[in-house]
């Protein structure tokens, strides 16, 4: 086991660690001493399980310790689900000064973590992310919450976690669709503020796309270290943060039009990037050409760029009407300059943006 990178996210006197690693799962001592209290409840779902649920239980040996496993996938990060979380703590009679400890993929961390944030009004979680999308951006910055029906995470809380533990041997058993989905995350941060991250990417993409461990090693700390830099500036998306939701508003409308699960976070979230480029060449923001780099990178990623076939334009529209940007019901947008330069933007013509999802 070894640590190869200790970030911190600069929150005063809730600042935290995030610790990056093959094998440091088992660096017990560590990350252990992150819990306070002396109940501890490992959430996790029935895939990751069977892969990593004994090594962290390991890890909590001598506390007072239960665990909860979840069906898995995007359509079980619901309140439902969140209660049954509920139910566990009751029944380990966990106090104020309980852990939830959240190990898993993003569904995982955002539905834990919601958790902790609302159990006896708040307590300790510390994330353990195992898919990439997790690593590089779902663990860190303690947005969680849930879905509904009507939208992605339109009910949750910001809730910082104690510590991020990033053991990136998990990632040896992350089926590839899901590694994929989490590099367009990676992307995001290149194109949203750091061209020169952006054609470190486009250079070593077949680096990545063969999960190289050393590139793959370089996106993880890099993608943290932005992100982790943008959550102590701006932890409650008063400004600069909302930056992060680039491609969101349209991925999360498409994520919830195809029924949760279908078309993953990553995957809508890269077809929402390349709609945001296009609207913004449409409107003459940005030149089109940096569109067609975002399409070859998210190409040569393995990611698709395009919207799925039989899509209902007008329902998506509706769908991002109800985004958590919009002010005054009207469509607030991350757009862009060109590669590099995101940028908020009130007020986007609804018009232009029927045109681009047509
Ligand atoms: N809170 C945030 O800031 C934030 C940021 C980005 C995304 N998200 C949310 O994260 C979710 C997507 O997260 P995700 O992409 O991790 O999806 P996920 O949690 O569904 O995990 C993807 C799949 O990988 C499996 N898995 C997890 N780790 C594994 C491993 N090591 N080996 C084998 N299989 C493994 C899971 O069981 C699941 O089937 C979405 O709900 C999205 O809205 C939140
Ligand atoms: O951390 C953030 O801020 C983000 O926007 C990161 C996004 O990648 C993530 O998908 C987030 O959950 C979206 O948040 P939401 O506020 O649009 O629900
Ligand atoms: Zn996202």
């Amino acid at each position: 086991m070894s640590v190869r990178h200790t970030l911190n996210v600069a929150l005063g006197e809730r600042a935290y660690p995030i610790w990056i690693g093959p094998g440091i799962l088992d660096d017990h001592a560590r990350w252990r001493a992150a819990i306070r209290g002396r109940h501890a409840l490992v959430v996790t779902n029935a895939t990751v399980a069977p892969l990593y649920l004994d090594r962290t239980l390991a890890a909590l040996d001598g506390l007072a310790v239960a665990s909860l496993v979840l069906p898995d996938g995007e359509a079980y990060k619901t309140l439902d689900h969140c209660a049954q979380v509920f139910d566990a703590l009751a029944a380990l009679k966990a106090n104020r000064d309980a852990c939830l400890v959240a190990l898993g993929g993003g569904v995982i961390g955002d539905l834990a973590g919601f958790a902790a944030a609302t159990w006896m009004r708040g307590v300790d979680f510390i994330q353990i992310p195992t898919t990439l999308l997790a690593q590089v951006d779902s663990s860190v910055g303690g947005k969680t919450g849930v879905n509904l029906a009507a939208g992605k995470n339109l009910v949750g809380a910001f809730h910082q976690p104690r510590a991020v533990v990033i053991d990136t041997g998990t990632l040896a058993t992350l089926p590839p669709r899901e590694y994929r989905s989490g590099l367009a995350e990676v992307v995001k941060y290149g194109a949203i503020g750091n061209a020169e991250f952006f054609a470190w990417l486009e250079e070593n993409a077949a680096a990545l796309a063969a999960r190289d461990d050393a590139a793959v090693g370089e996106a993880i700390a890099r993608s943290c270290a932005h992100k982790a830099g943008v959550v102590a500036r701006d932890e409650r998306e008063d400004g600069e943060r909302a930056l992060l939701n680039f491609g969101h508003t349209f991925g999360h409308a498409l994520e919830t039009s195809a029924g949760y699960g279908t078309l993953l976070h990553g995957e809508a979230v890269a077809i929402g990037m390349v709609l945001a480029a296009r609207l913004s060449a449409e409107l003459g923001r940005a030149p089109a050409a940096d569109t067609q780099r975002l399409e070859r990178l998210l190409a040569a990623l393995g990611l698709p760029t395009a919207l799925p076939p039989g899509h209902d334009a007008q329902h998506l529209l509706a769908l991002m009407r109800l985004d958590k940007k919009n002010v005054s019901g009207r469509l607030r947008l991350i757009l862009w300059r060109g590669i590099g330069d995101a940028q908020i933007v009130p007020d986007v013509d609804e018009g232009a943006i029927g045109n681009v999802l047509r």
